[in-house]
């Protein structure tokens, strides 16, 4: 797609904390505007008076950027439709509901939530689904006059035209028919005065210019209602996908009121916004060839994005897959990026160490607890090493400790010579000589390359620790 007036938005309720689910909508909306050269515009739905606060609106805007989303319109960025939360909109509402009622295209209604209730169970009890049943929509101005005289408090109803199909061609779903018969007059203000969903979000795109919307598949069956309040409006309509919900380990949609993982908690757990960006990218929408498995920039993953590859399959949340590209992301990350993790590390350190740690071991790291835990690794104490650990160092044998500690002073540091001198002492080779001194340095079998590991331990750490390998050999030889 090139179309410079291609214009997405991503339209969040600030009513809690972003989870992965909002996020990965807000992402490909971005994506899909980068893609086509287009803009990016964020909406506050803030008409929920109760739950919508200011604090959460400020939390959703910082864990926006921290994902890199920033966007070309909206709250603190500005543009020509204005204002971009929906409780300053209040009169631009008005103007529509007034143009609604004088058309004769929506009406208030009077029925109390017991009516409507008693109204919704009669039908269910008679076989029919639950729809709102007309009461109101035929009312003559005296009984309008009558209720009003009662003190009741009306909604305002849109009236939905009776035996059409709506259909609309959705992104990711193809062609969707709605009959109107299935869709009773819904509300679109309410009894408070406050705008409901359907109405305020349509309008808001229309009037902004929103060319397409990428939402969570919760909003499907709102589609047909909006698409015929803007066609009732005379506003344009925009192009409608609705991708999977995102599930949580549990199966569940995530979601704010069930406290699923926050944005917040994987900033604060050291997740890197890379790793987040393309775990999410890949969810709900494929990349194919190269691309597929590699790590790429916010602009790298809008030059392969497509709603074309925007599919239907199953979305649950991964923490493995997170990880991996955490790994990755970790890898790439350029010395800014992990500036923070290197205040995890122990006070005593200079910065130069610091660095050299993170260099050495920052391809078998995923998070900040992970280079705290190799800083104590290389400078402090060692934990208790594990059972294999403990297999390699008696199988070595005392003497072969004894022999590194006898050349541990003229390696000064150098882990080539020390491998090197145990060699020629010792005989040991290959596996047999790098896998115990591995072992018994780093209480691991696995990890970095040891050199450069070697290189920043202090002799004294060195000594203590091929000391105590060689009294575990002796102790209990294998
Ligand atoms: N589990 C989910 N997976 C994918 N997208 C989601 C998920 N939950 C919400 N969304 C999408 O996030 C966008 C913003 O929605 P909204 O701010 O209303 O959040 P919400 O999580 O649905 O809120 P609440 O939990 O209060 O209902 C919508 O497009 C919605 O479809
Ligand atoms: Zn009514």
């Amino acid at each position: 797609m090139t179309n410079k007036t291609v214009k997405t938005r991503f339209a969040p309720s600030p009513t809690g904390r972003m989870h992965l689910g909002n996020l990965r909508t807000a992402l490909f909306n971005a994506l899909l505007a980068r893609s086509a050269g287009g803009a990016f515009l964020l909406r506050m739905e803030d008409t929920d008076q109760a739950r919508s606060s200011e604090a959460h609106a400020r939390a959703l805007m910082a864990d926006l950027r921290w994902m890199g989303l920033d966007w070309d319109e909206g709250p603190e960025a500005g543009g020509d439709a204005g204002p971009y939360a929906q409780s300053g909109r209040g009169e631009v509402y008005q103007r529509y509901y007034d143009q609604l009622v004088a058309a004769d295209l929506a009406y208030p209604c009077y029925c109390t939530e017991r009516e409507l209730e008693l109204s919704r169970k009669a039908q269910r009890a008679s076989g029919k689904p639950p729809r709102y049943a007309g009461t109101c929509a035929h009312l003559t101005t005296e009984e309008r006059a009558r209720r009003e005289a009662e003190g009741r408090k009306p909604t305002l109803r849109f009236r939905v035209p009776a035996e059409q199909t709506v259909t609309f061609q959705d992104l990711v779903r193809g062609e969707q028919r709605f009959p109107t018969e299935e869709i009773g007059d819904f509300i679109i203000r309410r009894a408070d005065g406050t705008s409901a969903f359907f109405f305020c979000n349509a309008v808001d795109d229309a009037l902004m210019g929103v060319t397409h919307v990428l939402r969570g598949e919760d909003h499907l069956t709102n589609t047909p209602r909006q698409l015929m309040l803007l066609e009732a409006l005379g506003l344009p309509q925009p192009t409608y996908g609705h991708i999977n919900l995102i599930t949580g380990e549990d199966g569940a949609p995530l979601s704010k009121r069930n406290g699923s993982l926050s944005v917040e908690e994987l900033r604060e757990a050291g997740w890197l916004p890379g790793a987040v960006l393309n775990y999410l990218a890949r969810l709900g929408h494929h990349y194919t060839g190269e691309v597929e498995s590699q790590l790429l920039d916010l602009q790298g993953l809008a030059d392969h994005f497509t709603t074309d590859a925007l599919g239907r399959a199953p979305a649950r949340f991964d923490r493995h897959q997170l990880t991996h590209w955490q790994q990755l992301a970790v890898h790439k990350a350029d010395d800014p990026t992990l500036a923070p993790w290197l205040e995890q590390l122990p006070d005593n350190l200079s910065a130069d160490q610091r660095r050299a740690l993170l260099a050495a071991v920052r391809d078998n790291i995923a998070f900040p607890a992970d280079l705290a835990a190799w800083g104590r690794r290389v400078f402090g104490e060692l934990p208790e090493p594990e059972e294999a650990t403990q297999d390699v160092i008696r199988e070595a044998g005392p003497q072969f400790y004894a022999a590194a500690l006898d050349e541990l002073d003229t390696a000064g540091g150098d882990f080539s010579a020390l491998a090197k001198a145990v060699r020629k002492a010792t005989g040991a080779k290959g596996k047999g000589l790098f896998m115990p001194l591995r072992a018994a340095l780093t209480g691991l079998c696995r990890g970095p390359e040891l050199g450069p590991v070697f290189a920043l331990m202090p002799a004294e750490v060195a000594r203590r620790r091929l000391e105590q390998a060689r009294e575990l050999a002796t102790a209990n030889p294998s």
